[in-house]
């Protein structure tokens, strides 16, 4: 099993507490499908880091084995001075993949054309993205953790990346996605839970996760009305 067992992970800032876990449990085979429905800014992005081993808990413990990706699209380890090919192989060479394939597969798949050979520091944010997904792709993976949205960009771009996605899937592996889309968790989950007071709850079906959440995102727009009324006062 892989997964958060009694994890609490909570941020200091300014003097204020941020909880985004409280001793929350959530273990799942690797190649289960979860969809974790919740509104913005509760943490999603946080957990996906987690269970990527980006960052720790603050107490806890996260499970990891077999070959977990770092989140779908991530860009932070793409290095400016180095051309997007350059960072692809060095990427493929650090996972032990194939990195003329690796990098066949992106250069295809990124449809960056020239602008593969050229530096990412070069880059607009949307070409950067499509690098990140691209290789999150072509490197094989167990369970693909996503936050968000699967892809980036144009619609059509976005399309290829749910596709691709969705093959992985048939072939056999597994997703851990955070999302405020009850469309895309509908789509990609097999298991769907919500994140509430720092807690995975799992629901039924993706129609009672889709009912909390929507529950929880107009207590959130109730609550910041509330904030804006008594800063405006
Ligand atoms: N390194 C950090 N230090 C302090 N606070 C942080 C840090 N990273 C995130 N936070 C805070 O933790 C909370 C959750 O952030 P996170 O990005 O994980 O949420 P999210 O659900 O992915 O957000 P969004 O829906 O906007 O993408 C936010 O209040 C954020 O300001």
């Amino acid at each position: 099993m892989i997964g958060f067992e009694q994890c609490t992970k909570h941020y200091v800032l300014d003097d204020e507490e941020r909880v985004i876990l409280r001793e929350a449990t959530l273990l799942f085979e690797p190649w289960d499908r979860i969809c974790i429905l919740a509104p913005p800014g509760v943490g999603k992005t946080t957990i996906a880091h987690l269970l990527a081993g980006f960052t720790r808990p603050t107490e806890g413990n996260v499970h990891r084995s077999g070959r977990i990706s770092w989140p779908l699209g991530f860009t932070g380890a793409l290095h400016p001075s180095m051309t997007g090919e350059r960072n692809v192989e060095i990427i493929a060479d650090l996972a032990e993949a194939p990195r003329n394939r690796v990098s066949a597969y992106v250069a295809e798949f990124s449809e960056l054309g020239e602008d593969y050979h050229r530096k990412v520091e070069t880059y607009s944010s949307s070409m950067r993205a499509r690098l990140g997904f691209a290789l999150s792709m072509a490197i094989p993976a167990d369970t693909y953790v996503a936050d968000g949205n699967i892809g980036t960009g144009a619609p059509s771009f976005r399309t290829r990346c749910e596709v691709a996605l969705e093959q992985k899937l048939n072939e056999g592996a597994g997703l851990f996605f955070l999302t405020h889309s009850p469309r895309l968790a509908e789509r990609f989950g097999r298991r769907f839970a919500v994140l509430q007071g720092g807690k995975f709850v799992l629901t039924a079906d993706a129609e009672e996760a889709k009912g909390i959440f929507e529950t929880q995102l107009v207590e959130q727009d109730s609550l910041q009305q509330l904030v804006e009324g008594f800063s405006s006062e």
